[in-house]
């Protein structure tokens, strides 16, 4: 029978399995991995410190530290102004690495403004669902309507249904509808592809969106943390974003 204790204690504990960070290429999802979840995607509090640390890692992995996020890369330059590596945004939409930036192609088609259409259109008819439109998705969140879900999970599927090359993505409190395909495995297979080339991945997150950039870093001789309860290929868990944070701020002076 499984422990339900062993959901939140770290797989493997003293001491924690890391490369060498001069070897390593670091993976880092944003919301409830580096900073913990908020009512609202506004809310976030960014620690005052977590700039700093995040600068540390970039010189000391020489530029292999990435931001993976599900949010819009312009959403990670407010929270993070001047973080110097590759952002990922919108679940692997948009990547901006060496200073270019680009985005999924569906971005400005019809298809897609029709996709964001429908679902605001839906969400407005309701109260208390918060709309985020993103360049290549758009998400209804309902932590201020959490009765709502259920009936907009129906809703949102029946309009991706509708629509060729989109899917829903079931988020934290939140729907996310987007086009298929999107994945942060794919961009950071890129990474370790090209840039992060023959350096050892290390990949946190907190999401079932995660677990794709995980699975990437274990295939590739890596390993993955996961933040929090839930089903997850990571060997190692923490859980919560502080605990993440001292993790890394000890492998900044263990290395
Ligand atoms: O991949 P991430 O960096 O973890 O981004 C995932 C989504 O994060 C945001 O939504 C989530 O965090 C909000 C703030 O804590 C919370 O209110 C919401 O319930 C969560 O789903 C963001 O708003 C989304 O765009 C990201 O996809």
């Amino acid at each position: 029978m499984t422990d339900p204790a062993s959901a939140t204690r770290p797989a493997s504990t003293d001491p924690i399995p890391l490369p060498p960070l001069g070897e390593a290429a670091v993976f880092l999802d944003f919301d409830g991995t580096l900073v913990d979840l908020a009512e609202t995607p506004d809310g976030v509090h960014v620690p005052f410190d977590l700039f700093s640390m995040l600068e540390r890692l970039h010189q000391r992995t020489g530029g292999a530290t990435a931001l993976v996020s599900g949010r819009k890369v312009s959403d990670i330059d407010q929270f993070l102004p001047g973080f110097p590596g590759p952002v990922i945004g919108s679940h692997g939409a948009e990547r901006r690495i060496d200073g270019v930036f680009r985005q999924h192609e569906a971005v400005g088609t019809d298809e897609l403004a029709a996709v964001k259409a429908e679902a605001r259109d839906w969400a407005e008819r309701q109260e208390n669902v918060l709309v985020e439109d993103k360049p290549v998705s758009i998400v209804l969140h309902f932590r201020q309507a959490p009765g709502l879900l259920e009936p907009a999970g129906a809703a949102m599927a029946e309009i991706v249904s509708r629509h060729d090359g989109y899917e829903l993505h079931h988020a934290k409190m939140a729907l996310e509808l987007h086009p298929m395909g999107v994945s942060k495995g794919g961009a950071v297979q890129a990474l370790m592809d090209g840039p992060f080339a023959g350096r050892t991945p290390f990949a946190a997150g907190d999401d079932k969106t995660d677990e794709a950039m995980m699975e990437v870093a274990l295939a590739a001789g890596g390993t993955a943390l996961k933040i929090g309860t839930g089903d997850s290929a990571a060997p190692m868990r923490l859980e919560t974003p502080s605990e993440l944070r001292a993790l890394l701020s000890a492998w900044l002076e263990r290395t």
